[in-house]
């Protein structure tokens, strides 16, 4: 759904606070919505505070300080009715590790109400679409990463819940069940799902969610639509560098007009503002450093670069 059509919000979080007492990090007054219909990503480095937010948000943890509402009902005095309307995914999935990965799903299932028929014609419909099939009978624990992530997903579906909070759902998924986790989730979306999809892949987010909220030491940072973020970034500029041998970057990173300089994979990829000479004195940086640049090319921006923009650091673990 686009923004233009909103309804009134199904998850509405206030000034949501939560700090773990060993660490004094988590989450800092934290406010957002999300509609019926809407998928909002909350994008943000590793250690921004995504799952404790989602945490809270899926009564797992009280927050210290401030307020949420699901479908009307409030977060901290009403959880049991809270937690019958969210399918959620969390990190790192846990599944009874004896029992068939259908045997869990199942438990899951029952667990959110599901009559035994309904459970059992949703559970063969997802595990069909997933490529589950002929794994059902199979004990979780002999389930790779990717598929106790599949299983985890029809968890969080088979059930059809208002609300979904979902963390990292497609990291470790192979391309083609990434595609599956997508189209299912527009589906959902489609269906009237209000949808918090936690994920630092940009390239996800931006073909995936309606609006994005930036997450940063805690904080909210940015929010709007991929385009009116990606739109406020005239005159940056992505420059990707594809490098026979990784080399030390630094240099690179004094050249004139450049905001970061972060590896991925075998490119480099360089943030920098737009300006005469700013690509020829990106590539005379990258070989003085010893680089031998096999390919070159200049972007537009994502959201990444506004990441990089609002708050200085880059979203990936990569980053240098
Ligand atoms: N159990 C805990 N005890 C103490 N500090 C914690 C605990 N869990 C998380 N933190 C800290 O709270 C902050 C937020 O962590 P959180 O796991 O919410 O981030 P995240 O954005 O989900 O990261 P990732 O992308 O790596 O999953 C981090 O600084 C982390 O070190």
């Amino acid at each position: 759904m686009r923004s233009s059509e909103k309804t009134a919000p199904v998850l509405e979080v206030e000034g949501v606070t939560r700090r773990y007492r060993s660490s004094g990090r988590g989450v800092e007054g934290v406010s957002l919505s999300v509609s019926a219909g809407e998928v909002l990503g909350l994008v943000g480095p590793n250690g921004s505070g995504k799952s404790t937010l989602l945490r809270v948000l899926s009564t797992a943890t009280a927050p210290d300080s401030g307020t949420f509402r699901v479908c009307g009902l409030d977060g901290i005095r009403e959880k049991r009715e809270i937690r019958a309307r969210l399918g959620i995914m969390v990190d790192r999935p846990t599944h009874y590790g004896d029992l068939s990965g259908w045997a869990n799903a199942y438990l899951f299932a029952r667990s959110y109400g599901m009559g035994e028929e309904k459970a059992t014609r949703a559970l063969q419909s997802l595990f069909g679409y997933f490529g589950l099939a002929e794994y059902a009978g199979e004990k979780a624990k002999n389930y790779s990463y990717g598929m106790a992530k599949k299983l985890a997903l029809i968890e969080a579906l088979a059930h059809e819940p208002e609300v979904l909070l979902l963390d990292e759902p497609s990291l470790g998924l192979d391309y083609t069940s990434r595609l599956a986790y997508q189209r299912k989730l527009r589906e959902a979306a489609r269906g009237g799902c209000a949808v918090l999809l936690a994920s630092n892949q940009v390239d996800e987010v931006e073909s995936l969610c309606d609006r994005v909220v930036f997450l940063h030491r805690g904080r909210v940072v940015a929010e709007g639509t991929p385009e009116e973020l990606v739109s406020s970034l005239r005159g940056v500029r992505r420059i990707v560098a594809t490098l026979r041998n990784p080399v030390p970057y630094g240099e690179v990173g004094e050249a004139p007009g450049v905001r970061r300089v972060a590896p991925e994979g075998k490119n480099l990829v360089v943030h920098c503002e737009d300006g005469p000479g700013i690509v020829a004195g990106v590539v005379e940086a990258i070989v003085r450093s010893g680089g031998d640049i096999t390919t070159l090319s200049v972007e537009r921006p994502t959201l990444e670069d506004v990441f990089v923009r609002l708050t200085g650091e880059a979203l990936t673990e990569d980053e240098a």
